[in-house]
């Protein structure tokens, strides 16, 4: 048998952390003929829980799953791990202002950034969903200098599938026939979801909506502000379909983009389209040898512009918050 693969989960016991395990062990986030052994990370208090879903895990006797280890110290958490799913974050609560936030998250990635650095496997990749996700992945990367940057990455493939649900429904048009969508920034109400570049059925999909107040007035903020509908709805943040997002980024990491498409990540900025370099912003990227690349060459018009520049200032506040708390 081929020797499994280690995925490690941070937040393991929370909402999303029990819509993703199953869809790991069951073969859905490396493949069919990859067996896996899973790591689940829970603070203290939430270990009984992590259990609970690791009793569950057996019960599915699924073929793939090598075994279930459940543990409250990083170190081991990241022990030799080869896939990371950072999900456990601090979430914001009544009364706290952006920098408590951003300090309370700083004591969790920084850590874990660190314990990936000393101990995860060699060809570690590591998807940070836990908010806010880009910042997080920043920190932890800083704290990982022999790890190669370009490993860490953040989690705007919901936003991505959620823009790509709304320009089908506008249209009437299959999911699978748009080609080319794109998420900029920050996984924030600032992200700028770009329908500049994408195709329906190869046809331009600008020409096809053929209306510019819906793109501006309705699209945009829909898919940007879907997290926050989605709270006031259900009463608690986006799970399953987080869930199926860290699925999707990572399969296509691991697997590939298909030919004449791309798709939407938190990745590193090389500088490209004038994003700092350094920075965790989402890009348009293709996939191939387990590497993701900027695509490059985009004309970037007047109206793209604006929003991209806006979602990057965000980030860079976020990137001079955590370096004046001293958490990078
Ligand atoms: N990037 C995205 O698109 C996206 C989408 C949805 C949710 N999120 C974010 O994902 C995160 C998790 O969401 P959820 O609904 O599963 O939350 P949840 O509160 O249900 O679960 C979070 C879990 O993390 C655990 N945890 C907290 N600190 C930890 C630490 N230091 N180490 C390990 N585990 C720790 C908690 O005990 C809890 O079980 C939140 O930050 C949420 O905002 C991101
Ligand atoms: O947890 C949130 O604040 C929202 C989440 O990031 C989402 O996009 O659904």
């Amino acid at each position: 048998m081929t020797t499994p693969v280690t995925v490690t989960v941070t937040g393991a016991a929370g909402q999303i952390g029990y819509a993703l395990l199953f869809r790991i062990a069951s073969g859905q986030l490396l493949g069919p003929d990859t067996p896996v052994r899973l790591r689940l990370l829970e603070i203290t208090p939430a270990v009984q829980a992590a259990e609970g879903v690791a009793l569950e895990l057996e019960d599915c006797a699924f073929p793939l799953l090598a075994g279930t280890d459940i543990t409250d110290d990083v170190a081991a958490a990241f022990d030799g791990t080869n896939v990371a799913l950072l999900v456990g974050a601090r979430p914001r609560t009544a009364g706290m202002e952006r920098g408590d936030l951003l300090e309370a998250n700083g004591g969790i990635f920084g850590p874990q950034g660190k314990a990936i650095n000393d101990g995860a496997a060699d060809d570690v990749r590591v998807l940070v969903v836990g908010n806010p996700a880009n910042t997080n992945a920043y920190i932890a990367k800083s704290h990982a200098p022999d790890v190669p940057a370009d490993r860490f990455t953040a989690m705007t493939r919901l936003d991505h599938n959620r823009a790509l649900s709304q320009l089908a429904t506008k249209t009437g048009a299959a999911v699978s026939d748009i080609a080319r969508l794109a998420i900029w920034g920050n996984h924030s109400a600032t992200q700028y979801p770009d329908l500049t570049h994408a195709t329906i059925a190869g046809r331009p999909a600008l020409e096809v909506v053929s209306d510019d107040a819906w793109v501006a007035d309705d699209f945009i903020p829909t898919v940007a502000k879907r997290g926050a509908a989605i709270i006031a709805a259900r009463g608690a943040s986006s799970a399953a379909s987080a869930a199926n997002a860290a699925i999707d980024h990572v399969h296509t990491w691991t697997h590939g983009t298909p030919e004449g498409d791309w798709t939407s990540a938190g990745v590193v900025s090389d500088g490209s389209y004038g994003v700092p370099e350094g920075l965790i912003s989402s890009f348009p990227v293709t996939s191939s040898g387990g590497a993701w690349q900027i695509v490059q060459g985009l004309e970037v018009d007047a109206f793209s512009r604006e929003r991209i520049d806006a979602s990057v200032a965000e980030l860079v506040e976020e990137r001079d918050a955590v370096a004046s708390l001293g958490l990078v």
